[in-house]
């Protein structure tokens, strides 16, 4: 039996949360902003103004206050949030709560590390604390991310705001091994934070899972999840929601598309933007710099960058996985004097998450796709943004360059743009992105293209990565998201000099690009300048306007097997610098080695039905001779008609035995084909992010969907082939027969010998 004072306790806890409760919801109703207003217009309360209930029965206004303590939030919420330190509000919190806890939906767009993430935190938590929410009933909140990464710093914050509460939390994310654990558990939990893959996949595998009851639904970085690539899964996961509720939408880059917002069900949401009227789309404190850098130039660049900056957090943006892979591992060889770090989406979970942590915590170079680009708020200040390839949009670029210049730090960062894609510089102006366009000090340039030559050509340890292999993956994925992408005003692979590309990655020769015209390949674009053409005095790698005030340095897997797309790529043998033709030919792939081989060589000349047939002496003999042994009385050759159906039956009996033996080897083949795939398959799910990872331009979802449809119709021709054998069996019992063939020879015998 528990005390009872315990018991005393425990109700006199309860009867002050209902009364708290009440307070709140007067409160709230009490001083609710008009529907359409911005808070932020509102002039803030006097300082030393009483807070909450005031003697004469009114309450405090909280619209246009400025400090947590001053908004209708519970005590537990308030201590949470003053241990974690947040006491003032930024702009986008003073805008959006005061409307968020009075029950309207919100559609909130602020800059990048403006402080979204508390703008949905809060009202989730007060939502569920003044209904009383319990474990008992169920899932209360739902708050989705695209990322696993960034789902994961959600519910940190979550866990740290609503440290004091009751309501249980749990973080559903793809890649972990425990969903088993995660099923048992989920329908406890009260908050969910989680990616659309993983909670589609509990709404379809998990039961007795339930969101009837559902308050309130949060998309962070909503205009990623409203996007095509998770368009099913969020129709899928909003049409098992209850429309009866609270939906809130935040991003840097907000959607307005009234079918989106349709999609959602949002009732007369509050657009809060608070950077409208800013000069600027991203943060102020960010130096932002662009640059011309030719493709076959990226790498040195990226190099000397690195070298020139070893003790700064750098985040570098590439396109694609492969690309992260490769540069990772080639830079890695070459010890640039500063820890290097890589995150793509198609690692492990436990990595990925790994190499986040460590990012967050040391100074190191991180290798990313744009899986790092959204909502990531690196612990130590990330003090540059290095975007190798061209972002895929201006909304990139904004989340991109985001991660450095947060909350009221400061950052740097720099576009890599190759003279074909200077259309991105004009976009990104017209769209309030203060870039600065400077030029590199070529002097300073460290060309690293002969050191990953030197690496590439050497031999093979099995141990090690192949990294001729990953620069090859490297090279196609590239060219494979420039073609992929629909901006062709930016995006124009025709334009690219290709053979100088595959040179600098330390390719031996260039492969093959079939969708390429073949004239135009190697052509320079017109403008197309060689950084090392030009010549800049200064010291340091880029040079900025002299006005320019800034003064820093630079003013300015296994993975999955090769995913080889026989229609998309092929192989050139153009050789660069001294490598043997002979050994990179093996190395190559399949497409090579099918131009590689000889053609045979055919006389058509030949007339039909005269191959040669020599005796033990090496006397040549008329043909079918060996048939035709027996010398009849007129000195004539006969036919030995025994003779004949014996070597018939001899043959039948060899051409019998080479087909079973072909037919082995041929079901041996395609099974070693069926397994590899299986075991790729799997691999490829272990390692796979669920559809919110990636983002990664080598187009991954499309990819996985070409891969798996690949799988389903290989798995069809399968089944095709054993019907052609059968058919084929059907068709030798069918054919000519014994007699017919040799009434044939006969035939042929007679008509060679008159
Ligand atoms: N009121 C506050 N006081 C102090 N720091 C804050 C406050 N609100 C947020 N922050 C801090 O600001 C940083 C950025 O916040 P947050 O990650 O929520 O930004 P965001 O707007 O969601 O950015 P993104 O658009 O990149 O997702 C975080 O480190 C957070 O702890």
């Amino acid at each position: 039996m528990r005390p009872p004072k315990s018991r005393e306790s425990r109700k006199q806890k309860r009867l002050s949360e209902v009364q708290e409760i009440e307070l709140l919801e007067s409160w709230i109703q009490n001083g609710r902003p008009e529907s359409g207003s911005n808070p932020l217009s509102l002039p803030p309360p006097p300082k030393d103004a009483p807070v909450g209930r005031i003697d004469d029965g009114t309450f405090s206004a909280y619209a246009g206050s400025q400090r947590f303590d001053q908004l209708p939030v519970s005590q537990k919420t308030k201590d949470g949030l003053k241990e974690a330190k947040f006491t003032k509000m930024t702009e986008i919190q003073r805008a959006s709560l005061p409307h968020s806890l009075c029950g309207r939906d919100i559609l909130g767009a602020a800059k990048t590390g403006s402080g979204k993430t508390l703008a949905f935190i809060i009202p989730v938590i007060e939502k569920l604390y003044r209904a009383r929410w319990g474990p008992e009933d169920g899932v209360g909140s739902i708050i989705i991310s695209p990322t696993r990464e960034l789902a994961a710093q959600l519910f940190d914050v979550l866990k740290s705001v609503g440290k004091h509460h009751n309501v249980s939390a749990g973080l559903l994310i793809g890649g972990r091994k425990d969903i088993d654990t995660e099923k048992e558990h989920v329908n406890d939990l009260n908050i969910l934070v989680c990616t659309p893959g993983r909670l589609l996949q509990h709404m379809d595998e998990t039961p007795n899972f339930d969101c009837s009851q559902l308050q309130v639904l949060v998309l962070d970085e909503a205009d990623r999840i409203l996007d095509v690539g998770f368009k099913k899964a969020l129709n899928a996961i909003v049409s098992q929601l209850p429309k009866h509720r609270q939906t809130f939408l935040f991003s840097a880059t907000q959607t307005k598309s009234v079918q989106d917002l349709a999609r959602l069900s949002l009732k007369d949401p509050e657009y809060l933007s608070v950077h409208d009227e800013s000069v600027t789309a991203t943060p102020n404190r960010l130096h932002q710099t662009a640059i011309i850098v030719p493709l076959d130039q990226k790498l040195d660049m990226l190099w000397s960058f690195i070298k020139s900056h070893l003790n700064s957090k750098i985040l570098v943006f590439l396109s694609t996985c492969k690309q992260v892979r490769f540069v990772f591992e080639a830079f890695k060889k070459l010890h640039p004097g500063i820890p290097l770090k890589c995150l793509h989406g198609r690692m492990k979970q436990e990595r990925r998450m790994g190499i986040y942590s460590q990012f967050c915590e040391t100074r190191s170079v991180l290798f990313s796709t744009d899986v790092a680009s959204r909502g990531l708020d690196f612990n130590k200040a990330v003090d540059w943004v290095v975007q190798v390839d061209c972002p895929e949009d201006v909304a990139a670029y904004i989340h991109r360059v985001g991660r450095t210049a947060r909350y009221l730090s400061g950052g740097k960062s720099v576009l890599f743009l190759m003279p074909s894609e200077m259309k991105m510089l004009e976009k990104l102006q017209e769209k309030k992105i203060p870039i600065q366009f400077i030029k590199a000090n070529t002097k300073r340039l460290q060309p690293v293209s002969g050191l990953l030559a030197a690496l590439l050509a050497k031999k093979d340890d099995k141990k090690e990565v192949d990294l001729r292999h990953l620069a090859h993956r490297a090279f196609i994925t590239y060219l494979r998201s420039i073609h992929k992408h629909r901006d062709k005003e930016v995006f124009d692979v025709m334009k690219l000099p290709i053979e100088e590309f595959s040179a600098s990655l330390g390719l031996p020769m260039t492969p093959k690009i079939r969708f390429l015209n073949q004239k135009s390949k190697g052509k320079q674009v017109s403008g197309e300048s060689s950084l090392r053409e030009e010549n800049y005095s200064k010291e340091n790698l880029f040079e900025l306007p002299r006005e320019c005030p800034v003064t820093g340095k630079l003013e300015e897997e296994e993975e999955e097997e090769e995913e080889v797309d026989k229609d998309f790529l092929s192989a050139k043998e153009t050789a660069h610098g001294g490598q043997g033709k002979s050994t990179e030919i093996a190395d190559i792939e399949l497409g090579t080695r099918i131009l590689k081989k000889k053609k045979l060589k055919i006389n058509v000349h030949r007339p039909v039905g005269t191959r040669v047939v020599f005796d033990d002496e090496g006397n040549t003999l008329p043909p079918l001779a060996t048939l035709a042994d027996r010398i009849s009385g007129d000195g004539s050759v006969q036919l030995d008609e025994d003779r004949v159906s014996k070597r018939y039956a001899n043959l039948r009996e060899e051409l019998k035995e080479e087909d079973k033996e072909d037919k082995l080897l041929d079901r041996q083949r395609r099974k070693e084909k069926r397994m590899k795939e299986k075991m790729k398959r799997r691999r490829g799910r272990k390692d796979e992010d669920d559809i919110e990872g990636e983002e990664d331009l080598s187009g991954s979802d499309g990819d996985r969907t070409n891969k798996r449809s690949k799988k389903y119709f290989d798995s069809d021709s399968d089944d095709a082939e054993s019907k052609r054998d059968k058919d084929n069996s059907t068709i030798n019992a069918n054919s000519i027969s014994l007699k017919e063939q040799e009434e044939l020879a006969l035939k042929l015998l007679s008509s060679m010998h008159s």
